[in-house]
């Protein structure tokens, strides 16, 4: 699906540009954007931060940017386009897909630009979250003409579109669209009862919402009296026909599964059965099934993975040791000491020697029932019969390495920043490596992502995750402090006079902490 921008639009993304080369950036941020989209108050994007009390001078002012740029005499020489950066490329994203959403032409406006910024966590999403501004409230501003009109696009063929209003055809449609839709809008309630209590999860909570939300605005586009009109709850037949299967569910994963099913079921009745009256209704109803589609995944893949790392807070990554037998001997002692997961990270052996440390790990963790991780290789990994494998951002991709290692293979990813963070959950890791939190004797980093990003990561998700970087016993009190309840180390542990010693240490603050991280629900 092809996407255009308004005029509007262009010219923000282009004075958004030329804010971050003013400031000498090496990428296009969301702040600049935002510092863009209030250049010109009579954009929508501007009217609506005014309507919620948001003036451009304050906008700028908190960004600590400068007033509207002036334009330039002379046209200022071309030169490369400037990198957009992960987050600026989030917003994107997603106002992209709030225009595909709302917007009949898929014009990408400055109002879904706005809405972009808000979905990108980041100074600019905070600013204007500040101001009470979500993705919930400004979704009304979405193109609300558009929204809710429901005339239908001329369709293609000859035979002109169902008149929901008239007695006769408007009825039968009007009862299985009504049906559909509360269909769609419980099950969906019953998916989210189970991520905020169960996972207890914020951002897919706020993900599901919002696909909530979209649904009663899809559903406002048909008319609702006729709708309500239709419903003979009592006459259909289909109330009191209850199959074995939908009245024993064994666990409330099964509840989940059943209720994501049953969404996804009304909403493709809903798009097809709207095909009749409005294409355009339709489609809406078509990108909402997709949606629930991705939030099955990370829903299930999020319970999965708390799941299968339950209590597993300690991993340990282990490498670049001079002998075989030093490698067995420190893994021995880690996991004696208590580490639950073992990572193994080489960076200078020969792959058939990888291997073969790899596969003296994989029996060594069997028998102490951890697991065990390697370290950048899915296709090493999967010869050793690893449980999983660890991604960096320059690793091959989650994609990538899914298809060498299969469909249950625990998949890690790094991340330095929020936006990683969310993209990596999106793209489905297993667990997430959050750091590096402080300087590190085992690599090197110009840039530490601190205990700022640990309250960050801590705040975001609920699917596993592991504090990394500089991590020991002497700082690791901080750490759980800003909510980790789970550490990866390295030197603190291989390099400690005795590693089990120090596995040990670690482990004893990681229990002193609260448990919050099994869930009771299986
Ligand atoms: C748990 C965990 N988190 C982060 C990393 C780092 O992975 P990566 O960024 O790919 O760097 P290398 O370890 O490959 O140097 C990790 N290994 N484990
Ligand atoms: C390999 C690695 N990755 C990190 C990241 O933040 O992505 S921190 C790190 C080093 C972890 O070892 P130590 O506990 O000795 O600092
Ligand atoms: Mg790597």
């Amino acid at each position: 699906m092809q996407e255009t921008f308004t005029e509007g639009a262009i010219r923000a993304l282009e004075r958004a540009e030329k804010r971050a080369r003013h400031r000498d950036a090496e990428a296009v941020e969301p702040t600049d954007l935002l510092a863009a989209l209030v250049d010109e108050p009579e954009s929508r994007a501007a009217e609506i931060l005014a309507q919620f009390g948001l003036e451009p001078s304050q906008v700028w002012s908190a960004l600590g940017v400068a007033a509207p740029l002036t334009e330039p005499e002379e046209p200022e020489p071309a030169g490369d386009v400037l990198p957009q950066s992960p987050a600026f490329r989030t917003a994107m994203s997603d106002a992209k897909y709030q225009a595909r959403a709302f917007d009949r032409a898929r014009l990408v406006g400055t109002e879904h630009l706005l809405a972009g910024l808000v979905a990108a966590p980041g100074p600019a999403a905070d600013l204007v979250a500040g101001a009470g501004i979500e993705l919930e409230n400004l979704l009304r501003h979405l193109s609300p003409e558009s929204a809710v009109e429901t005339s239908p696009l001329p369709l293609d063929t000859e035979i002109p579109p169902l008149e929901l209003t008239e007695p006769g055809q408007g009825v039968d449609l009007g009862r299985i669209l009504d049906a559909s839709a509360n269909r769609a809008r419980e099950g969906l309630r019953v998916v989210e009862d189970y991520v905020r209590f169960a996972l207890d999860d914020s951002g897919l909570t706020r993900r599901i919402k919002d696909v909530r939300h979209r649904l009663a605005a899809a559903v406002q586009g048909l008319d609702l009296d006729t709708l309500i009109g239709s419903r003979d709850t009592r006459g259909d037949v289909g109330t009191h026909i209850m199959t074995a299967s939908e009245q024993a569910r064994e666990n409330p994963r099964a509840v989940l599964t059943a209720n994501f099913k049953r969404t996804a079921e009304a909403l493709r009745t809903l798009e097809e059965y709207t095909k009749l009256i409005d294409v355009w209704l339709s489609g809406r109803f078509e990108v909402l099934r997709y949606d629930v589609y991705t939030l099955e995944k990370l829903t299930l893949t999020a319970a999965g993975s708390k799941r299968s790392l339950g209590e597993a807070r300690l991993m340990v990554l282990v490498g670049g040791l001079p002998t075989l037998g030093d490698l067995t001997w420190v893994v021995g002692e880690a996991l004696a000491g208590g580490a639950d997961l073992i990572q193994l990270r080489e960076k200078d052996l020969p792959d058939r020697e990888w291997l073969q440390r790899a596969r003296e790990v994989r029996i060594l963790t069997a028998q102490a029932r951890a697991r065990f991780i390697l370290n950048d290789r899915p296709d090493l990994a999967r010869l050793a019969g690893a449980d999983g494998v660890h991604l960096g951002q320059d690793d091959v991709t989650l994609r990538d390495a899914r298809r060498i290692v299969g469909p249950l293979s625990l998949i890690g990813v790094s991340t330095h920043d929020r936006p990683q963070l969310e993209q990596a959950i999106l793209a489905g890791a297993g667990y997430l490596g959050v750091g590096p939190v402080f300087s590190s004797t085992t690599k090197d980093f110009s840039d530490l992502a601190g205990l700022a990003f640990v309250r960050q990561a801590a705040e975001t998700t609920t699917l596993p995750w592991y504090a990394i970087g500089g991590i020991h016993e002497e700082n690791i009190e901080q750490v759980l402090e800003a909510g980790a309840s789970r550490v990866a180390v390295s030197s603190a542990v291989v390099r400690a006079p005795s590693p089990r010693r120090a596995a040990a240490a670690l482990r004893a603050r990681l229990e002193a902490v609260g448990s919050n991280l099994a869930s009771d629900l299986p």
